[in-house]
């Protein structure tokens, strides 16, 4: 496969996407958009009051996104999205097959559920993990990391990996 210019990075809430995606991002030299920022109010308002999103929910902002992956194509830009189910990452690569890929941050649910009980300040309550995990459909065709090392690691290991 030839060099992407977009990459997804995928996994559940609090595998560490933000902030491997923006590390990543910086040492690429790449644009770093973070999906949550792309969320409509309503699934903001809808995921803080914990309950997960569906399939129509998460449809206009899997759209947006992979607009703003054609939009970035050939520049460079790395992509955070939970990603969680095959068809919604057919969504993500319409029409940008060749120049994307997704960097799938695997991790199980006590080693998350740990890290999103001490994360602070953010909308997704801890309590949604489980749904996550339930709706999580890994992929095969991903760049898959352990979440267990430090956000270095892994952006190291991802670059070599690319
Ligand atoms: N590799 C890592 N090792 C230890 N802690 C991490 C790692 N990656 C992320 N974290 C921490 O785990 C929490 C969730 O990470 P975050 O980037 O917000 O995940 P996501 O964007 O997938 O929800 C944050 O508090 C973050 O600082
Ligand atoms: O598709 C979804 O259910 C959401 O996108 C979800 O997976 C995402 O993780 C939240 O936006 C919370 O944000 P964090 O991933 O940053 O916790």
């Amino acid at each position: 496969m030839s060099k992407p210019s977009i990459i997804y990075v995928m996994g559940v809430s609090g595998s560490g996407k933000s902030t491997v995606g923006k590390l990543l991002a910086e040492n690429l030299g790449w644009s770093f958009f973070d999906g949550d920022d792309y969320h409509p109010n309503a699934n903001i308002e809808k995921m803080a009051n914990g309950t997960p999103l569906n399939d129509l929910d998460r449809e206009d902002w899997l759209k947006t996104l992979n607009h703003l992956a054609k939009t970035y194509k050939g520049q460079g830009a790395v992509i955070v999205c939970s990603a969680l189910k095959s068809k919604y990452r057919q969504q993500l690569k319409d029409g940008i097959e060749n120049e994307c890929r997704f960097l799938y941050l695997k991790g199980t649910l006590q080693q998350i559920s740990k890290r999103l009980q001490a994360r602070q300040n953010h909308f997704m309550p801890p309590g949604l993990l489980q749904s996550q995990f339930e709706t999580l459909e890994e992929p095969s065709n991903a760049i898959t990391l352990s979440i267990a090392k430090t956000p270095e690691k892994i952006v190291a290991q991802a670059i070599k990996l690319l």
